[in-house]
């Protein structure tokens, strides 16, 4: 009661009965129930004015007149044994005994009537069935049971009197059940107390229901009533919604906000990327490469749109571009797609005949581009994350209004400058449809072009421009084919695209052509996803979504989370960048390696690197270098015999056994005119006065040689060399800016040159300033020739070099009767 206090219900609104068994008049008006002993005044306080919303409902024991007598002699009985109980206890009154009694008495009656009728004494039904209807006095009152086994006795209500001088329950009627009467008793207190409003009957049901249900209705009914105004104003902003999205989105279609205007677009360059022809659509193929097995070669239109770089591709036809709603509706849903896998859209320039559509430009070329390069290293990963890409755009294209692509292929799907593959060249079929200018690229390439296209696609006559959905999942596995083998479709067979296609929709002995993919190119779970997608039976492909399902539960498709995804990306293509940077330094080193050598072939290395970085060179002044000069003996006339080529091979082959010879010295080849041979020793690295024995060695060395050298096409013929040689100052610089040579300068190179020239076949001629260099050394022989009068130069002591005593000695050959005719020298053989 103290909790339904709590609750706010002992107002009186709210009556609470409890039953009782267990009473009787003495115990009721001897009893406070609601006192707890150990309570303080304050809680019984509120116990007593919650109490007074209770009534009492209870069974009420009449005991009958002869209770007392009944009551005393159950004490005496008990306190014989066995029970030995005082007769003073209570413990043997009380209404359980006088119940138990007429409990006992019942059986007996049942008992009784059992025995009468001949029944068993074992049967407790038989037994009981006696008992019903069964009416006696018993000592809780009258024992009246009915048909059904229930007693019919008293009831009595009892309610809280006298609440502010002695509270206690009084029972205020008494009810009979058996002769369905209600008993009022002089003993009883009046009436029940209503703790209600001033004690008035309380309703037989609160104003708002027992469960407050009643007030609720009403509540109810508003909240629906609100709830359908809700739902009726939502659906309106819906609708309204709806209505104002369609209206925009007419006026946008009116806009045209696609549209392009030509003068926008800066034309800059195109971009080649050579492979089998585009569709036919495709005005971009320039060129045919002729060698390579009808490829062509196409280009990207490349130009500037609001500073952003972006492809255009030209759309020709045959006749006149209507800007029908149809046509502008598909350029406005394409405008209005956008996904991390497909390019975006830019707009459309039309014209009579021709649409330029722009999209988005992305640097790598297509997918078929990257995988052609070879300098690009791809492990599985990031095929199987180039396969990703395409799948995501095509459950983004397939879940559009575009519904499916319809020429999905390797130069359709395009790299961006962060790996990430995007679908092209999908959508406006209305313009895919009309007719198109017609590109005849050969059958080679037009067959080419349909390795692609699904099998039931190909054997239609007029297939949608769209495709269908299951016709691209056959298109994603050739891609598929593609990116695990690094080549074309169909790479690992040596048919004609034209047989490949003939053997496709064929299907020869219900046999289905497909290409092979080697079993160690691809884990097996990658291949059963192409084998799934490449199905003859439409049914049997997946939908794209299921293939991303199908990755994702492959070893590879095990995304962790999308930063270390694109960590690991960007971590292989810099490890890809390091080795191609790597392989390319390598390639520059030799390059410049193999430049840098010919440059030394031409200049001195000192003099080469000055140059290089760009310094200019000084003219140098060496106070004593060695010249040599030789020139073939009879050179016209072996000209005159031979053909220029077998000049130039004689000259080749001579040359390049001295320039052998002369690598063994300390000297610097200065050039070769004609069928001269300039060598000098002491620059551009000076070497004191070793420079005159270097001469001298190598000269002996090259005459020898000369000894012993065949002319190709003329094996009987001895060569013969005249070699001068003169030692003194020289200057040296580079002359000549385009062709920069390094040259000598001084008398020191034409005297020189004179020796040479004034010398004779297969002998050393030197000069007297070279001749005392060389004396210096006793090895070296040398003979006085005498005086000769050289040109320019009045008359010189002169010397033949005969040879040096330490290595070889040189045949010269001696003719005392030798007399110097400057006009004959060349003629001398
Ligand atoms: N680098 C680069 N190449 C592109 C871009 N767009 C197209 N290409 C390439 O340009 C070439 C010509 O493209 P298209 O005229 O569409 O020819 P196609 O893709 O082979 O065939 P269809 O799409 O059927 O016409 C193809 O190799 C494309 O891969 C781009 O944005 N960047
Ligand atoms: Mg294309």
């Amino acid at each position: 009661m103290l909790r339904a206090q709590k609750l706010g219900m002992t107002n009186g609104e709210f009556v609470f009965i409890s039953f009782e068994i267990n009473i009787s008049y003495d115990y009721i008006f001897r009893t406070t129930t609601w006192k707890n002993g150990t309570a303080d005044s304050a809680s019984n306080q509120l116990a007593l004015e919650a109490f007074r919303s209770l009534l009492i409902f209870g069974v009420v024991v009449d005991f009958g007149a002869d209770y007392e007598q009944f009551t005393d002699e159950v004490r005496r009985r008990m306190s014989d044994p066995p029970f030995n109980i005082p007769q003073n206890e209570t413990l043997a009154t009380g209404v359980y005994v006088s119940l138990l009694y007429d409990a006992v008495m019942l059986y007996a009656h049942g008992l009784d009537g059992a025995i009468k009728h001949g029944n068993s004494l074992y049967d407790g039904q038989t037994i009981a069935k006696f008992m019903l209807n069964a009416t006696f006095q018993g000592k809780s009152g009258f024992m009246a049971l009915n048909q059904n086994g229930d007693r019919r006795m008293n009831y009595g209500i009892f309610d809280l009197k006298n609440v502010s001088t002695s509270p206690n329950f009084a029972m205020v009627l008494k009810y009979n059940s058996y002769s369905d009467e209600m008993i009022i008793d002089s003993r009883f207190q009046g009436r029940i107390e209503w703790a209600y409003q001033n004690y008035t009957t309380p309703l037989d049901e609160p104003f708002c229901g027992f469960d407050n249900s009643k007030c609720q209705r009403s509540d109810q009914t508003a909240s629906i009533i609100g709830s359908a105004f809700g739902a009726a104003l939502a659906l309106c902003i819906v609708i309204g919604f709806f209505w104002y999205r369609r209206m925009q989105y007419l006026a946008r279609l009116a806009g045209m906000p696609w549209k392009i205007n030509p003068a926008d677009l800066v034309f800059s360059r195109t971009v080649a990327s050579c492979h089998f022809g585009g569709s036919l659509g495709s005005v971009g193929r320039q060129s045919q490469n002729s060698n390579t097995s009808n490829a062509l070669q196409l280009f990207t239109r490349v130009a500037k749109y609001k500073s952003n770089t972006v492809a255009v591709k030209l759309v020709e036809r045959t006749r006149k571009l209507e800007l029908t709603r149809d046509i502008m509706k598909e350029f406005q849903t394409l405008y209005d797609m956008h996904h991390n896998n497909i390019t975006t859209f830019i707009g459309a320039v039309v014209e009579d005949i021709k649409a330029q559509v722009v999209t988005q430009y992305c640097p790598r070329g297509s997918l078929q581009d990257v995988l052609e390069n070879n300098d690009i290293e791809l492990d599985m990963n990031f095929k199987v994350s180039f396969a990703t890409d395409i799948v995501q755009g095509m459950i983004y294209l397939h879940s559009s209004d575009i519904k499916s692509h319809g020429n999905l292929k390797s130069s359709n799907c395009l790299v961006d400058s962060r790996w990430v593959v995007k679908i092209t060249d999908f959508g406006i079929p209305s313009l895919r449809k009309i007719n198109r200018v017609s590109h005849d690229d050969g059958e080679h390439a037009n067959y080419s072009r349909m390795l692609w296209t699904a099998p039931e696609l190909l054997r239609m006559n007029d297939p949608p421009p769209n495709g269908t959905p299951a016709g691209d999942i056959y298109s994603f596995a050739i891609i598929m084919q593609e990116i695990i083998e690094r080549g074309p479709p169909y790479c690992n067979c040596r048919l004609t695209p034209k047989e490949i296609i003939c053997n496709i929709m064929e299907r020869r002995d219900g046999i289905i052509f497909r290409p092979t993919i080697p079993d160690n190119s691809c884990p097996p779970e990658i291949k059963d996803i192409i084998v799934q997608c490449w199905s003859e039976s439409v049914q049997f492909r997946p939908s794209f979504s299921a293939v991303r399902k199908l990755i994702k539960k492959s070893s590879f498709g095990k995304e962790t989370d999308i930063m270390e995804n694109m960590v690991n990306l960007l971590e292989r293509y810099a490890n890809n960048l390091e080795d191609i940077v790597e392989e390319r330094t390598q390639q520059l080193i030799d390059e410049k390696k193999r430049t840098d050598e010919l440059l030394y072939r031409m200049l001195p290395k000192s003099v080469a690197e000055q140059l290089k970085t760009g310094q200019l060179v000084q003219a140098e002044a060496f106070d004593e270098v060695t010249v040599y000069f030789s020139d073939i003996v009879g050179f016209t006339n072996i000209s005159a015999s031979s053909t220029p080529m077998q000049v130039v091979v004689l000259l080749n082959d001579l040359y390049s056994l001295f320039d052998e010879i002369i690598k063994n010295y300390d000297v610097y080849k200065v050039e070769t005119i004609g069928d001269a041979y300039m060598v000098v020793s002491g620059l551009p690295i000076r070497n004191g006065s070793r420079h005159v024995k270097e001469i001298a060695n190598m000269a002996i060395d090259l005459l020898e040689c000369v000894k012993r050298f065949k002319i190709r096409h003329m094996p009987n013929h001895k060569l013969k060399l005249r070699i001068g040689i003169n030692s003194g100052p020289v200057v040296a610089g580079v002359v000549g800016k385009s062709m920069p040579r390094y040259c000598l300068f001084g008398d020191t190179v034409n005297t020189a040159s004179r020796m040479e020239s004034y010398g004779e076949a297969l002998k050393i001629h030197i000069s007297e300033s070279t001749c005392k260099l060389l004396e210096r050394d006793e090895d070296y022989e040398i003979m006085l020739r005498g005086e000769v009068e050289i040109k320019g130069k009045g008359v010189l002591n002169t010397y033949w070099l005969l040879g040096n005593r330490s290595s070889n000695l040189i045949e010269t050959i001696e003719d005392d009767n030798f007399r110097f005719s400057p006009d004959n020298h060349n003629n001398a053989v």
